[in-house]
């Protein structure tokens, strides 16, 4: 019998987002998958001979690229493939599957499908949001916060108050983007200020390496997290000095080079003693979002260059690290959106409403609208996380 006449199917079990295992069911003759021979079991047994409602264990793929996976028989053709939570792990099996004769099931828990086709691809932003709080401000535009706006702006007949109500919407592009990628968040300053010490101390655990040793840190160590569950990236970088080591000077370039990319410079200056000449270009020359004055509990006699303020914390107390916290995310999110506020999620959207306000500050309403109407859902490019 052709493969082509098998009654058989493959579906995703798993709700599409993130998650650590995906679990798919094929329902057919299972030596259909060992004829395609996608699978290797640990045992040596092929899939037809294992067991029904034992779990076994084995690779997906075939040469280097393989997968492991848990499969289990739950009836005689009904089986359950156990695989890594990532979309990769999934697409790739559903394609094998597909590939070797079965028809994918419709009720899959792909985003795409999960739209139901009432909306697009906000359903991808939903499920890629990286908090419950940033969920919720995606679901809004899934649910149509984007759309009622867009009618709504229609009826306006002010080129002035369609320009400020467009650059009310752009100025939470920044939030938009930052749905579905953590903001960027970077330590830095000199050796052995603590530096490392600070971001385990926000992260809750040790993440970085924390040592008396001045240098210890020689590469960007980062980690992700949520501060009033907005997503952030910390990064800690390798302390900032002249060095002859070659190892510890490509540190201090990749430190350099985060500093730069990053939304939020954090400079830590040990405030326990008197502010170096270094820590003082620093302050005036690096733009720092926030100086930290850490090891507190030693002493507090750094005095740091006028207009400079400092938040004054111990990483080994806990001292300032809420107060700390809460500056990091004033500095991110200054003005936090609630769900039913159009926001716009991707570069391209943000780029329309930049032309849009553009057409309306010349007096040219007709066009800003049209453009607006571009932007529609199902009609834009959406974000991807790496
Ligand atoms: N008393 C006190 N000691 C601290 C504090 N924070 C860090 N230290 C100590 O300072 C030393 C350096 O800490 P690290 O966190 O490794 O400093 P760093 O800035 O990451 O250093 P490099 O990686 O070398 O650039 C360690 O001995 C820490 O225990 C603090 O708030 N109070
Ligand atoms: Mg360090």
């Amino acid at each position: 019998m052709n493969s082509s006449d098998i009654a058989c199917r493959i579906e995703v079990l798993t709700a599409a987002g993130r998650g650590a295992i995906g679990t798919l069911r094929f329902v057919g003759p299972v030596d259909l998958i060992d004829a395609a021979e996608c699978f290797r079991a640990a045992n040596g047994r092929s899939i037809a001979d294992q067991m029904t409602n034992r779990i076994f264990f084995g690779h997906w793929g075939r040469g280097e690229a393989t997968e492991e996976v848990v499969l289990c028989r739950t009836s005689a053709d009904e089986l359950e493939i156990h695989c890594h939570g990532g979309s990769a792990a999934i697409t790739r099996i559903l394609n094998d599957v597909r590939a070797a004769g079965a028809t994918v099931a419709r009720e899959s828990t792909s985003p795409e499908d999960q739209s139901h086709g009432l909306s697009d691809k906000f359903a991808q932003v939903v499920t890629g949001a990286l908090t419950a709080r940033t969920a919720l401000l995606a679901l809004g535009q899934f649910n149509g916060a984007f759309n009622v706006w867009l009618d709504r702006i229609e009826e306006i007949d002010s080129d002035f108050q369609l320009r400020s109500e467009v650059e009310a919407v752009i100025s939470r592009g920044d939030v938009g983007i930052h749905l579905t990628a953590p903001w960027q968040v970077v330590l830095y300053g000199q050796p052995n200020v603590g530096k490392s010490s600070l971001i385990n101390a926000l992260l809750g655990y040790g993440r970085a390496i924390v040592s008396s040793t001045a240098g210890t840190t020689r590469d960007v160590v980062s980690a992700e997290t949520a501060l009033d569950g907005w997503p952030i990236r910390l990064s800690d970088t390798a302390g900032l000095r002249d060095s002859s080591d070659d190892i510890e000077q490509a540190g201090i370039g990749r430190a350099l080079e985060q500093i730069e990319t990053s939304d939020c410079r954090i400079l830590v200056i040990d405030g326990s003693r008197p502010l170096t000449p270094a820590e003082r270009e620093l302050c005036e020359q690096s733009r720092p979002n926030i100086v930290v004055r850490n090891k507190s509990d030693l002493s507090t006699v750094a005095v740091l260059p006028a207009n400079f303020e400092g938040v004054v914390v111990s990483a080994t107390t806990g001292r300032g690290i809420d107060e700390l916290a809460e500056l990091i995310v004033d500095e991110l999110v200054p003005d936090p959106p609630t769900p039913e506020l159009p926001i716009p999620v991707t570069h391209r959207q943000i780029e329309l409403l930049r032309e849009a306000a553009d057409l309306a500050a010349h007096g040219q309403q007709t066009a800003a609208l049209e453009v607006l109407q571009q932007m529609r859902t199902g009609q834009d490019e959406w974000p991807t996380r790496e």
